[in-house]
């Protein structure tokens, strides 16, 4: 059939059409929804959230002979808004699918702006953050503190990984090398590996057991390459679903969470690779620079810019090396960066 313009009237008919479909759908769930309930369903039981499509969820049943099975499940009306990560109470049906009936308390939350830039929740009980840099694309470290400072925010375990080790080169990279190694003295865990060759993965399996683990980085830097090492078989294009709605359909991405085969979990999309400092005060940015903290508050003056003043405590521990001018000039870029 030849590409053709619609008329006004054509297309007032098609969208008749498509909102009659929308609501005889919606009807439909509905009756559904009232024969369930009280109906044939299940004993409540717990469940974790590893896939959120809109109005239905997947749920892998964390309890009982079916431990580890997912079923897509039906939200019971009234519910907080759910997300991947999420523990819930749901009761199975007898068609293969399942009804959630409540959520429980989150541990923490990953939040990011949508798009009116109000803070949403993205993924629940996330407690450890991957910040992946590497030998190329030249790796900056405001960008890397600024992810230091999203995880203390977030009250996550950083996890410092230089991926590319393969490329490391002396004395070409020295200097980043003892960036590592400046990191490893402040006290963060670091570790350096390849992904492509496999190489140095063994300390990595170690960290994130026990862990919801989410890796974020500068595009480029192998995080697909690592993630695809660690989950040999799963194909994370799979996170991009289409989705209909009563305004036709359109392509999301939800937030998917994978067991690592030797232990621990990743929560993994686009967006939660993105997800990175917002919504900052100048007090949190300064305690998200954890060699800063001593120093806090003893400042001469109260409201101290720790810039030229007399008297600031900052200003004088780095001239006694017990802050590095790198990381003080990190401070100072993304302080800017947020006015
Ligand atoms: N030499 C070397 N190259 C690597 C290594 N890991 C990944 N790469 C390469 O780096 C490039 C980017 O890898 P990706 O895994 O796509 O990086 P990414 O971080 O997922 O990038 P985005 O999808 O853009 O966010 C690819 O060409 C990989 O083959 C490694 O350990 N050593
Ligand atoms: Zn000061």
């Amino acid at each position: 059939m030849s590409k053709r313009h619609l008329t006004r009237r054509q297309n007032w008919r098609i969208q008749k059409i498509q909102d009659e479909r929308t609501e005889r759908a919606s009807r439909r769930a509905e009756k559904a929804e009232q024969t369930l309930i009280g109906g044939d369903l299940g004993e409540e039981r717990e469940g974790l959230v590893i896939a959120h499509f809109g109005v239905q969820v997947d749920v892998e049943a964390l309890d009982g002979g079916d431990a580890g099975e997912v079923r897509r499940c039906h939200l019971r009306a009234n519910l907080p808004a759910l997300v991947t990560g999420d523990r819930v109470v749901w009761r199975a049906d007898n068609a293969g699918s399942g009804v959630i009936v409540a959520q429980l308390p989150r541990q923490s939350e990953l939040c990011r702006p949508d798009m009116r830039g109000q803070l949403k929740p993205v993924a629940a009980n996330v407690d450890q953050l991957v910040i992946v840099f590497a030998v190329e694309p030249t790796p900056y470290t405001n960008l890397i503190d600024r992810y230091l400072v999203a995880a203390e925010q977030h009250g996550l375990q950083p996890l410092l990984l230089l991926n590319k080790a393969d490329l490391l080169r002396a004395p070409e990279h020295d200097w980043l090398q003892q960036w590592l190694a400046d990191y490893a003295a402040l006290g963060y865990r670091t570790l350096r590996l390849s992904a492509d060759r496999g190489e140095g993965l063994e300390p990595l399996h170690e960290a994130l057991k026990d862990h919801v683990s989410v890796f974020v980085g500068q595009s480029g830097v192998g995080k697909s390459s690592l993630i695809n090492a660690l989950l040999p078989g799963v194909d994370l294009r799979v996170g991009a679903l289409s989705e209909s709605t009563g305004k036709g359909t359109h392509t999301t991405t939800t937030a998917r969470l994978f067991h690592f085969p030797v232990g621990g979990d990743l929560i993994d999309s686009p967006g939660i690779r993105e997800f990175g400092l917002s919504h900052i005060s100048q007090d949190d940015l300064l305690e998200g620079f954890i060699e800063f903290r001593p120093h806090l508050g003893r400042c001469r003056f109260r409201d101290c810019r720790h810039l030229h003043e007399p008297g600031c405590a900052l200003l004088q521990a780095l001239q006694n090396g017990e802050i590095s001018q790198r990381r003080m000039d990190s401070y100072r870029h993304i302080l800017s960066s947020l006015a």
